[in-house]
């Protein structure tokens, strides 16, 4: 049975070292050039070039500093640490490429709405419709405490001060602004018609925001609405906002539970099966024949720090295991920090209890999503299986090490991909990044905010 085109994008965060632990150490490893804007041009016109959909960039708001309870492995071990701004980095990326999407990570929890969705639209403007949004809640005490707090808000409190956030953005983007609200009538002396202007009058628990949205519309007016955090509230909150949904996971098996709980919750929202997309990340090690593939690996297994994968670990599970034995057996507890990393490993398989030991390994490289090696044909064929057996319509590749992990999946998996019809053909004209993905140039009627519209 053949297939729809996968949704492609390449996975960064503006760092040395991102989920794979150490391996900025690697000589082939460019990931210390982040703070070169030629870095992050460069890159973008490869994946632009090679047909990805869209480059896809995490982000972190604080030290890493839950292991051990402070921040020195992180700093020595480069673990997401220094980390630079995201959305600085993409005006640069969207002049030099012409079809690439950017799906940038903002969490609502130390934004404002009113001056975020400014942004989001000017991104939009100068990208011509090219930008994503990928709506997290954070996790880390260290941002909280740096950001006004003294320690996180609750973790389902985030998400219910992240729901009035997107209905506030939702206002501004597609109910401020009425489509003949720009006229740009120099003969008559109107820029924007006051009358089609709308202030959204917006007050909330947590947010006043009584006027109208600073920008005038951008191509797709609200980004692709991505989403991460698949918690009982954070599935709930996808399932309600979301059009793309980026889940972590280790199996198959896991993401197809966990697509198959969002989708019912997004049905019983009213939004059509349609309307959702589901990704997740990948760590890809290939090269010409399967034999080079696994050599490659062994040559990365070196370079991999198990302290840094802990580090990581600690951060994202809001608990610090520098305080227990290596062989401990993993049991779910509920944190304030990202509550579905923990749950990846505790609910991943009956048979077998993960050790953190097992667990600092499988982090190594890629964190906590799988690990694909061989040839191309091989890589080709796994993804299939990945897909089918889980459901998602795509991937987010991670690297191992930057950007050799992009040239190798460009230059040997992607031409067999293409040849199984597995990369969707880049359009002749450039078209917005909602209607790469979606078909449609606006948030379709079904999504909570298409109910703001001025009719
Ligand atoms: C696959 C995945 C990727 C995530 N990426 C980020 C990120 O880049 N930055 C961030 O602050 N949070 C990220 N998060 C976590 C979100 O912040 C989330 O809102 C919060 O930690 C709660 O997650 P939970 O609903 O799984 O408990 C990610 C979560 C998942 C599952």
């Amino acid at each position: 049975m053949s297939r729809a085109p996968f949704l492609l994008f390449g996975f960064m965060m503006n760092v040395p070292g991102h989920i794979s632990a150490g391996l900025w150490r690697h000589p082939q490893d460019q990931a210390h050039r982040y703070t070169e804007l030629r870095y992050w041009t460069d890159i973008a016109q490869q994946l632009d070039r090679a047909g990805f959909d869209a480059l896809f960039i995490a982000d972190a708001l604080g030290q890493l500093d839950v292991w051990q309870n402070k921040p020195d492995a992180a700093l020595r071990l480069a673990t997401q640490m220094p980390v630079n701004d995201p959305l600085l980095l993409v005006s640069a990326m969207a002049a030099v490429t012409q079809h690439l999407g950017f799906g940038i990570t903002v969490s609502t929890t130390y934004e404002q709405p009113y001056l975020l969705a400014r942004k989001f639209t000017t991104l939009d403007h100068l990208s011509n419709g090219r930008i994503a949004w990928n709506v997290v809640t954070s996790m880390l005490d260290s941002a909280a405490r740096n950001l006004g707090l003294t320690q996180q808000i609750p973790h389902d409190e985030r998400y219910d001060r992240a729901q009035e956030f997107l209905d506030i953005t939702g206002k501004l983007w597609e109910g401020s602004w009425e489509e003949e609200a720009v006229r740009r009538d120099k003969q008559n002396s109107v820029y924007s018609d006051p009358a089609k202007v709308h202030a959204i009058k917006h007050a909330g628990r947590w947010y006043q925001v009584p006027d109208a949205h600073l920008s005038e519309p951008s191509p797709q007016r609200t980004p692709v609405l991505f989403q991460a955090g698949t918690s009982s509230r954070g599935a709930q909150f996808a399932a309600r906002n979301a059009e793309v949904i980026f889940l972590g996971g280790v199996t198959p098996q896991a993401i197809a539970a966990d697509i198959q709980r969002i989708r019912q919750l997004a049905a019983a929202e009213g939004r059509h099966a349609a309307s959702l997309r589901f990704v997740t990340a990948i760590t890809v090690i290939t090269a010409e024949s399967d034999e080079a593939a696994q050599a490659k690996y062994r040559d990365y297994q070196q370079y991999i720090s198990e302290e840094a994968a802990l580090a990581l670990f600690s951060a994202w599970t809001g608990i610090d295991w520098s305080q227990e034995d290596l062989d401990t057996p993993l049991a779910f507890r509920e944190t304030d920090a990202c509550r579905s990393a923990l749950a990846s490993l505790t609910r991943i398989d009956d048979q077998k209890r993960w050790t953190l030991r097992d667990a600092a390994r499988y982090i190594g490289i890629g964190g906590l999503h799988p690990l694909l090696i061989g040839g191309p044909e091989s890589i080709a064929d796994q993804l299939e299986q990945f897909a089918a057996e889980s459901g998602v319509d795509g991937f987010n590749l991670a690297w191992a090490i930057s950007p050799g992990s992009f040239e190798d999946f460009i230059q040997h998996v992607m031409p067999v991909l293409r040849s199984r019809g597995l990369i969707r053909e880049t359009p002749a004209q450039a078209v917005t990044l909602r209607e790469r993905l979606f078909g449609q140039p606006r948030l379709t009627a079904d999504h909570p905010a298409a109910r703001f519209r001025h009719r």
